[in-house]
């Protein structure tokens, strides 16, 4: 799949909430209750990334996780990364 341009990303970023474009990846911090939250999320996400063969770099903190996307294989981000990244916000 095709990288994207600062600007392609600069112009989908705005249909996303709160997410980011830093360091090469697209990224958001997500806030929950408690770790069992946090990780359900983790679990529900787990599921699509294998559904759309696409998985996130992720680090989870008790209650905090952080997600970074993009396609190791283009070496940017691509229009999956904007996929997935409307998956999580669907499931956060
Ligand atoms: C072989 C397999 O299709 C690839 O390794 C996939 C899997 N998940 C992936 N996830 C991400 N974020 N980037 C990739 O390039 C990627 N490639």
């Amino acid at each position: 799949m095709e990288k994207l341009t600062e600007k392609e990303i600069a112009e989908k970023l705005p249909n996303l909430k709160g997410w980011e474009h830093k360091d090469g990846c697209i990224q958001k911090n997500y806030t929950f209750k408690n770790f069992k939250q946090a990780f359900a999320f983790m679990t529900r996400v787990a599921f699509e990334c294998e559904a759309q063969n696409h998985h996130p770099d992720w680090e989870n903190v008790y209650n905090s996780v952080s997600i970074k996307l993009n396609t190791h294989d283009a070496g940017g981000v691509t229009q999956k990364d904007f996929d997935l990244a409307k998956t999580i916000q669907d499931l956060a």
